[in-house]
């Protein structure tokens, strides 16, 4: 499909990429990756280090081009905020810092000053607004990179590692502010080591291996259980119904005389057995393992929010 053809959902795309590669000398730290950025998505990239998440953040940005296929974006006024995996102590304070950043990207100065003051009281940070940020810890020196990305409105988030350095308390306010983004349309696409940052807001998950994405889940799969696809034959539907109002039952789906069944993986053996015993017959049994489980192998357990439900602390 021609990109200048986009219609209809595609029009929600703000920036696309078509079989772009990236070569660095003889490295193709890049290759054949196409995929869709869409405004109130979350897309969580995922991989060991050196699979070429960063270099595809940047590209999404705008700040470098595809060595071979495309880069497409909606406007070129697209606001973008981009948060890189490094922020230098600048000698500057963050009002320096952050009004001087406002202005180049033209916004107006009593309008940064409420937002500033708005983002550094989220994160705990309004005390250090006229602290040189020399004398910044690593944490308080991501805040205000991420402040700076936050700030204007962007309607495209790109965030490289974005919980480095933050304690607990700070991942948590993170967290709000990017639900709040997300939920007034912001598209978000960030590099994440964390599976509860995924469960709490990514709807997308790719993961990377040697700059290819070779794998996508939905994020809430990360946190769902092990299911089984169960097939059999030979029940009628009131049957089936029946033993489909078992809990451990997720659905069900009939089809002629054949019924597919998907059960939470622990009561596999139970729903096999009344199955059984009801006069039917196990066409097949398969587990599905879910992206869930590969995607765990790249990601850390977090102690982020693991009991609250983030939506409640929201204002
Ligand atoms: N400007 C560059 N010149 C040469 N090679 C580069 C450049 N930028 C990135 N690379 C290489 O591209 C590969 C992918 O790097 P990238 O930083 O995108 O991966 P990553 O998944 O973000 O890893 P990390 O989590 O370590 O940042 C790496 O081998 C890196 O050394």
């Amino acid at each position: 499909m021609a990109i200048e053809d986009l219609t209809g959902e595609e029009a929600c795309e703000l920036v696309a990429l078509y079989d772009a590669d990236k070569i660095y000398g003889k490295r193709k730290v890049l290759q054949n990756l196409t995929l869709a950025v869409v405004a109130g998505q979350c897309t969580a990239l995922v991989g060991k280090n050196g699979s070429g998440k960063s270099t595809l953040l940047r590209m999404l940005a705008g700040l470098t081009r595809p060595t071979s296929g495309r880069r497409w974006v909606r406007s070129e006024k697209l606001v973008t905020g981009y948060v890189p995996e490094r922020f230098p102590p600048f000698s500057f304070t963050p009002a320096e810092f952050l009004l001087s950043a406002a202005e180049v990207r033209g916004i107006d100065k009593a309008a940064a000053e409420k937002e500033m003051n708005g983002f550094l009281e989220q994160l705990g940070m309004d005390r250090f607004v006229h602290v040189r940020m020399t004398q910044f810890s690593k944490g308080m020196l991501q805040k205000i990179n991420l402040i700076q990305a936050m700030m204007g409105g962007p309607e495209l988030l790109l965030l490289d590692e974005p919980l480095s350095g933050l304690d607990v308390k700070a991942q948590e306010d993170l967290l709000r502010v990017l639900v709040s983004l997300k939920r007034d349309g912001t598209a978000i696409v960030m590099s994440v080591h964390e599976s509860t940052l995924i469960e709490q807001i990514a709807d997308r998950v790719l993961l990377m291996k040697n700059g290819q994405v070779v794998q996508e889940t939905r994020g809430d799969r990360l946190a769902a259980p092990a299911v089984t696809r169960i097939v059999l034959r030979g029940l009628d539907p009131a049957a089936v119904r029946e033993i489909s109002a078992h809990s451990g039952v997720a659905n069900y789906e009939i089809r002629m005389d054949v019924c597919e069944m998907e059960a939470w993986s622990d009561s596999t053996d139970l729903i096999i057995r009344e199955i059984l015993d009801s006069g039917g017959s196990i066409v097949s049994v398969i587990p599905q393992e879910g992206m869930g489980i590969h995607l765990r192998e790249w990601l850390q357990p977090s102690e982020l929010l693991t009991e609250g439900d983030l939506y409640k602390c929201l204002p």
